[in-house]
């Protein structure tokens, strides 16, 4: 496991008296300073084939809207061979009303037309919602954002939004744009599902399939062929 604080630390950089950051601030300037470092990841990273790496990234908006760092940072572990899938996680607690569930499937947007790079919405923390809770969330999984909406007309979204919320809803219908895949992770089976999801997307594991195969019966029948399936990182 590689960890950005070997490189640099939010908490030191706000310590410092010269530079004098908040919080976000010093996210920002952490985050800057690593793309200029990325020689420390791709050391970090090391050479290994068919490697799988996670990327725990801080959540904070600003740094798929405002500056491009996780764009730069995308851009360059594919540069590197790597193939990238973004994991947009929701906690399934704040998607509890149409209102929340529009600005989380619009911060998930963001990301997606920021990093242009094969994109799955996750919405997490499943096993803590109540089976009633359940039921109800089920609608925001694979939504029908127009009849989300329509149904907040009685007070979630004020009279002067209708139009706006209605027109957003639209695009993002037409498009089939937004899905949330349920993660709880008391159960094995959403693990499962989340990973498949995945590595299909990035097509982990295709690369692996033919050794499976059992080999010819004929040893000698080498005719030269090429098993055009070179391990590739993911
Ligand atoms: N019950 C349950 N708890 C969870 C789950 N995921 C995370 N937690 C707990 O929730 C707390 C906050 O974790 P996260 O929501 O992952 O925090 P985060 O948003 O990644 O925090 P930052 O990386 O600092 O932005 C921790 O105590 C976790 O152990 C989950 O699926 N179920």
């Amino acid at each position: 496991m590689a960890d950005i604080r070997e490189l640099i630390s939010v908490d030191d950089v706000m310590e410092d008296d010269s530079l004098r950051f908040g919080p976000n601030g010093g996210l920002v300037f952490c985050m800057e300073y690593f793309i200029q470092n990325f020689d420390w990841l791709e050391e970090e990273l090391g050479e290994g084939e068919d490697d799988y790496f996670l990327f725990d990234c801080p959540g904070q908006i600003e740094l798929y809207t405002h500056i491009p760092v996780m764009r730069q940072l995308v851009d360059t572990l594919q540069h590197w061979n790597f193939r990238v899938c973004a994991v947009f996680l929701i906690d399934s607690q704040f998607m509890v009303d149409p209102s929340k569930f529009l600005s989380g499937v619009l911060s998930a947007l963001s990301a997606m037309v920021t990093l242009e790079v094969p994109h799955i919405n996750v919405m997490t923390k499943m096993d803590l919602l109540s089976k009633k809770a359940k039921k109800e969330i089920e609608r925001y999984l694979d939504p029908d954002i127009r009849g989300i909406l329509a149904d907040g007309r009685e007070g979630y979204f004020d009279q002067k939004f209708q139009k706006l919320t209605k027109a957003l809803g639209t695009v993002v219908d037409d498009f089939s744009l937004v899905q949330f895949l349920p993660l709880d992770r008391s159960d094995e089976d959403s693990i499962d599902i989340v990973l498949n999801t995945i590595d299909s997307a990035i097509q982990y594991g295709e690369d692996l399939e033919p050794r499976e195969v059992p080999e010819l019966p004929d040893d000698d029948d080498d005719d030269g062929r090429d098993s055009g399936f070179p391990g590739e990182e993911s």
